[in-house]
């Protein structure tokens, strides 16, 4: 696996000439990286973009070493990667054993590993006695379980976690808190709360005004809070924001 498994270079996006990301660069390695910006910044724009489901105006995104932008290595280039989405709409009537089963087949797994997979995955995530339920009849955080399910049942190189743990509570989201800390591989996640930053992240990046504008550990980043504040990351958080330079 090369050191990089995500490089973006050059990358530039607007919506309806309004433009989100400009000139955007960014590596990703081994760890776990922590995507930070408030509502709006490009935080899923840029997940969309790095996982292929999203065309960048400009620039360009590699994955392990293959360009997504280049229609010869793109599939073989995204087998390495997989997004759990900030919110999965998976269809009502299909079991989680269905979903992740299927999602490992649309990810280029041979149709006779799927079932294996899924069932590793399920297991993976404490999914294994719901696998046969209908995901409508799953509860929210059990919903994000198959979401995370799905994205570990083929072993990418990287996994890009939108906002894991929204929407769980203190038990769910210390369950979510575990899992993805034991993924291991090269993962990036964003997240608001910054409670979940500092029990994860190795590295914390910071999208803000349409660029990458603060780039290093937690303790880098409650090292710009003022002296003496009580929450030092959301404060250094804050500062880079107000400044808008790393
Ligand atoms: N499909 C779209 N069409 C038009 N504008 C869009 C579209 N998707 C996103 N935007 C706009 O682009 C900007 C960035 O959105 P994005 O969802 O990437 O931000 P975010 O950082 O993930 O936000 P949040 O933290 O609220 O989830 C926002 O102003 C949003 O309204």
């Amino acid at each position: 696996m090369p050191e990089n498994v995500l490089t973006l270079s050059g990358i530039s996006h607007s919506y309806r000439r309004r433009p989100v990301l400009a000139g955007l660069d960014l590596d990703v390695g081994p760890g776990i990286t922590a995507l930070l910006g408030v509502n709006g910044a490009g935080k899923s724009t840029l997940f969309r973009i790095a996982a292929g489901a999203l065309r960048p105006d400009q620039g360009e995104v590699r994955i392990s070493g293959s360009a997504i932008n280049s229609r010869r290595e793109r599939g073989r280039a995204l087998r390495h990667l997989a997004l759990m989405p900030q919110s999965s709409s998976f269809p009502g009537n299909l079991t989680a054993r269905e979903i992740v089963r299927y999602v490992a087949w649309m990810r280029g797994a041979k149709s006779r590993d799927c079932r294996d997979l899924a069932e590793a995955a399920l297991h993976r995530v404490g999914l294994a006695e719901e696998a046969d339920t209908p995901f409508r009849r799953l509860s929210g955080g059990m919903r994000r379980r198959v979401a995370l399910a799905q994205a570990v049942s083929t072993s990418p190189d990287l996994l890009l976690l939108d906002e894991p743990c929204t929407g769980l509570d203190p038990a769910q989201r210390h369950t979510m808190v575990d899992l993805v800390r034991g993924l291991g591989g090269a993962v990036v996640l964003s997240s608001h709360v910054m409670e979940d930053v500092r029990d994860l992240a190795d590295r914390v990046i910071v999208l803000h005004d349409r660029l990458i504008r603060f780039d290093g550990s937690v303790a880098d980043l409650e090292a710009r809070a003022p002296r003496g504040s009580s929450r030092a990351a959301e404060a250094g958080f804050l500062g880079v924001i107000q400044t808008g330079s790393s």
